[in-house]
Parts: C-alpha cells; structure tokens; sequence
C-alpha cells in the first residue's frame, strides 16, 4: 500500500539556525519557511534528489512537535512521511488492521496541499508515520 518516501522530518529548537546548515555546510537546496497554523509547525522543506527532509520548529500553543522538542533539546528525527494512492482507503486498512489513526482520523490538508494523516509512534516501532495521498 504505501508507495515512495515522501520526507523525513527532523524537529528543531531553532529553525533558521537548522536551515542555514543544509544550506551552507551541506550544500543544499532550502525552501523559504511556511507556516502552517493547523498543524503548529513552521517548516523548510530540503530538496534532496531522491526525497525531502522537513525541518520543523513549534509553532503555536499546543505545537505536537513541543512535548518532542522537550524529550529532545537539540532537536532530533521526528516522523517519516510514505506516500498513497487513496488516504481514505488506507486509513480504513489501517484502522481494521488495529492501528491507531491519529486526529480522530480525518486527514488534514498538509504542507504540500495534499490530504495527510499520522499514525500512532508506538503501533509502528517507535516511529511516527506520516501519510500523504499524492
Ligand atoms: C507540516 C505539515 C505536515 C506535513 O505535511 O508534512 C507535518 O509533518 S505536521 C508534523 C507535526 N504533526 C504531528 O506530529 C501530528 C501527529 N502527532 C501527534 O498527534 C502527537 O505528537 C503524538 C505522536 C500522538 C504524541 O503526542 P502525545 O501523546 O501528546 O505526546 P507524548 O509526548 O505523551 O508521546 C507519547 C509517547 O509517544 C512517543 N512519541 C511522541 N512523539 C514521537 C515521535 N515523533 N517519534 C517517536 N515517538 C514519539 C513519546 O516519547 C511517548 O513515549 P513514552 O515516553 O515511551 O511514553
Ligand atoms: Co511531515
């Protein structure tokens, strides 16, 4: 069911200082940072040839990425995003399989317009997993 690794994500306490990084030592390609109020994260997406990595700072009372960065001070690996063809029909897989479908289940629209849902750390080996229907 799932298909391509769509990003990793990589929290951080501080977003511009994690951005000039992959810029400069690493000799990457940066976005310019988005917020996105929904999800309580600003990101800049890195451009890498094979996939992306998402660089998140809280954003927001209530950040999910807080409690994280609390556990983590410097920051540290934070989900893996796979792509799907049809989200709905996944998650009902998922769902039946006894998964855990985090936010009640309905996904959200995520940082590249596309429907998104995460599923529970602790259903899949200590890693949370992101969904994105492309
Ligand atoms: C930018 C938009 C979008 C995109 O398009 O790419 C994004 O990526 S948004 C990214 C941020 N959004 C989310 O993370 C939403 C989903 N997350 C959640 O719902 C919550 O963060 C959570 C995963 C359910 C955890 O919340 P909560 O239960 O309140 O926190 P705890 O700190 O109590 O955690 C319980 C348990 O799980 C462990 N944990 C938490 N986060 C992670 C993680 N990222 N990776 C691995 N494990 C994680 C945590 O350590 C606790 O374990 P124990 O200490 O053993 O109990
Ligand atoms: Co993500």
């Amino acid at each position: 069911m799932i298909g391509r690794l769509n990003h990793i994500a990589i929290a951080v306490p501080d977003l511009e200082a994690a951005a000039r990084r992959y810029a400069g030592p690493l000799g990457a390609e940066i976005s310019a940072p988005q917020a996105l109020p929904e999800h309580g994260v600003t990101v800049v997406f890195v451009t890498l040839p094979n996939t992306k990595v998402e660089l998140m700072q809280p954003l927001g009372e209530g950040s999910p990425v807080s409690a994280f960065l609390e556990k983590n001070p410097s920051g540290g690996m934070h989900h893996a995003c796979y792509e799907v063809e049809d989200i709905i029909a996944a998650r009902d897989r998922l769902v039946a399989e006894g998964a855990r479908v985090l936010g009640g289940g309905e996904p959200k629209t995520g940082a590249h317009g596309k429907p998104v849902l995460f599923l529970h750390p602790k259903d899949f080996d200590g890693c949370l997993i992101e969904l994105e229907q492309v």
